[in-house]
């Protein structure tokens, strides 16, 4: 449905077509080290960088849903913490609400369905052809350490 069309039906069915779509997404620690991976080309976002993770679906927990996709992703068991942040973003076409968990892995990554993976500094502020959301919930995450 065109922005516009999105917007007209907003003020006639509020509560259906505002809901964010719902989205987890793993921060994988590994020495001061979070992996990130840039998002195949034919996809929403593509080419753009982000945590792996993806949508939940229907009658799917957060912890179930952040399993089987970096399982379907990465390739690898994880055991999942707490979650670190979270931040509803709109973009043009859609909202999502995100949610960042700390996962841990005896495994590495496998590049199934990333086109590249790098491990970024925890500290890092260097954003270029991050995906919008992850800049605000990348941001959130800092500013939550800093008031600890
Ligand atoms: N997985 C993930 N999705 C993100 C991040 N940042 C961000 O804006 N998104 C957006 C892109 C998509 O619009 C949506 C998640 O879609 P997805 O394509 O990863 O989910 P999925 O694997 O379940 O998708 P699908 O192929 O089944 O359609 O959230 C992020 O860090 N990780």
């Amino acid at each position: 449905m065109p922005f516009q069309s999105v917007r007209f039906a907003e003020r006639i069915f509020p509560f259906t077509t505002t809901m964010a779509i719902e989205v987890v997404c793993a921060f994988i620690f590994k020495d001061d080290h979070i992996w990130m991976g840039r998002r195949p080309d034919h996809k929403h976002m593509g080419g753009k960088w982000e945590f792996p993770g993806g949508k939940i679906d229907d009658g799917e927990d957060a912890e179930t849903a952040l399993k089987r996709e970096l399982i379907e992703e990465l390739g690898i068991e994880i055991s999942i913490r707490e979650v670190v942040a979270e931040v509803t973003h709109e973009y043009p076409n859609k909202i999502i609400h995100l949610r960042a968990f700390r996962v841990s892995s005896k495994e590495d990554p496998k590049l199934i369905e990333h086109t590249e993976g790098q491990w970024i500094p925890i500290n890092t502020s260097d954003y270029l052809d991050w995906a919008s959301a992850d800049i605000d919930l990348w941001q959130t995450f800092h500013r939550a350490r800093r008031a600890q």
